[in-house]
């Protein structure tokens, strides 16, 4: 088989995307969201394999900023629109698109490249590593109830018109703010608020068009708001609605980065509560949520919510020194990694890191090895989600001088858990 591997032309956007939607099962998008991506798409970026005049092999790369412990925001390669023509599977055409794109974040000198997957299996011998899980609940709102913290009544809630310029804005704004910090939230690229709004008819199923709240306090000052879509169901019983999650954000603007701020509590359970509470609904679906969302300390029975958690965010260090000197450290940490790379080999070796809460510098060095460890394991452990300590129990990281893998854990971690609020 002789196919050409390279850049997409706008020209060819159509064929490219058609071969991507026919591996995605072969239904078509709505004319909304094609536009939408075709909009957003950076054609230099945009990876295409042909065989003849067939276009058999798609992959892109959005060009974004996303945040990491200590609140940097560091550019990392958004890898999306994966695929290979059925015709053409197992041949290598994957592995050849990866090897390209790798090649390329590195030569833009990006430290890191995510995404989300169809499918967790494929991408861990490319040495992505899960870095970031998802809740996902039903809530069974007739009889879980919530307990909110004092302050909450004082919380003013209104409707907001999603097509008003103004709230955009509004919604935008808390967004940004929240960015920093949680590990994993992107920074909007221009053009990237639309993608939390795309709501086209055929996706909804049978639900509401997206509606969305504003909380505000006394002084009319917005402190968070929700997205979400009612789903009207009738059963032999009456109403059986259900109220689906779509997007919730807090962040008092006069606190500079306030996770956990009173202000922001309050806002979120005066939406969380608005939400349980919707007429003729029974149930609320949360799709997408932090593994430490708060949701689950507020309400009466976790176990009628039917949490559970599943892969989400994937994280590749393409750099390893320059990652790894990107972010912060919890506590002070000296620990020389012996780093394994088969796919990258330029990050093979050993790392000498050393970082606190300030800063960190981490360079090639020559002193024996303290932890051992795959770059796939190290992307796991990167947004301060998932515990060395953990993977080590998985026997994926390898102890070599006593105490270091303690004190690499500690440090590694996050108190906000990492998490991405939609996909790309
Ligand atoms: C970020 C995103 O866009 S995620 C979206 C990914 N796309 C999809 O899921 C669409 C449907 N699937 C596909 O298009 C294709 O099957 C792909 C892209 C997943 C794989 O493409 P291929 O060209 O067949 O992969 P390739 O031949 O390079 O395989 C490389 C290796 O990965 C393995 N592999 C490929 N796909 C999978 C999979 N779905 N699950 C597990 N292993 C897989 C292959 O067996 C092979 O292993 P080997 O090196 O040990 O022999």
């Amino acid at each position: 088989m002789t196919t050409e591997l390279r850049t997409l032309s706008p020209a060819e956007w159509d064929g490219w995307y058609g071969t991507l939607e026919r591996a995605f099962g072969g239904l078509a998008e709505s004319a909304e969201e094609r536009a939408l991506w075709r909009d957003l798409a950076e054609f230099d970026r945009s990876l295409g394999v042909w065989d003849g005049e067939a276009c058999v092999g798609t992959a892109g790369a959005c060009s974004f900023r996303m945040s990491v412990p200590g609140g940097a925001l560091v550019p990392a390669a958004g890898v999306t629109m994966v695929s290979v023509a059925a015709t053409h599977r197992r041949r290598g055409v994957l592995t050849r698109m990866m090897r390209r794109q790798l090649d390329d974040v590195r030569e833009r000198g990006e430290a890191l490249a995510v995404l989300t997957a169809s499918e967790p299996a494929i991408y861990g011998r490319f040495g992505y590593g899960v870095g970031a899980f998802e809740t996902r609940a039903e809530i069974d709102t007739a009889r879980v109830h919530l307990a909110v913290p004092d302050g909450t009544d004082g919380v003013r809630l209104r409707y907001a018109p999603l097509d008003d310029e103004t709230v955009r804005q509004t919604c935008e704004e808390i967004y940004a703010r929240a960015v920093p910090g949680r590990p994993g939230m992107l920074a909007r690229q221009p053009g990237w608020e639309r993608v939390p709004l795309l709501d086209p008819e055929m996706d909804r199923g049978g639900a509401s068009a997206l509606q969305c709240v504003l909380a505000e306090d006394a002084d009319g000052t917005v402190l968070g708001f929700v997205r979400f879509r009612v789903q009207p169901q009738w059963g032999p019983a009456g109403a059986e609605g259900v109220v689906v999650l779509e997007d919730l954000e807090v962040a008092d603007p006069r606190v500079p980065r306030s996770p956990g701020a009173s202000k922001d509590a309050q806002a979120y359970a005066a939406l969380l509560r608005f939400l349980f509470g919707i007429d003729l609904t029974s149930a609320l679906r949360v799709r997408s949520r932090p593994v430490d969302d708060a949701w689950q300390h507020l309400v009466s029975d976790v176990r009628r919510c039917a949490p559970r958690q599943r892969d989400w965010l994937h994280v590749r260090l393409v750099d390893v020194g320059a990652a790894l000197e990107a972010r912060t450290y919890r506590t002070p940490v000296d620990v020389v990694f012996e780093v394994q790379d088969a796919f990258c080999p330029w990050n093979e070796g050993r790392w000498r890191l050393v970082g606190d809460a300030k800063g960190a510098v981490c360079s090639r060095t020559a002193d024996p090895a303290e932890v051992a460890l795959s770059v796939r394991e190290l992307g796991a452990a990167y947004l301060g989600g998932v515990p060395l300590v953990s993977l080590a129990a998985a026997g994926r990281v390898r102890e070599l001088r006593e105490g270091a893998l303690a004190e690499a854990t500690v440090a590694f971690g996050s108190d906000v858990a990492p998490w991405l609020p939609h996909g790309f």
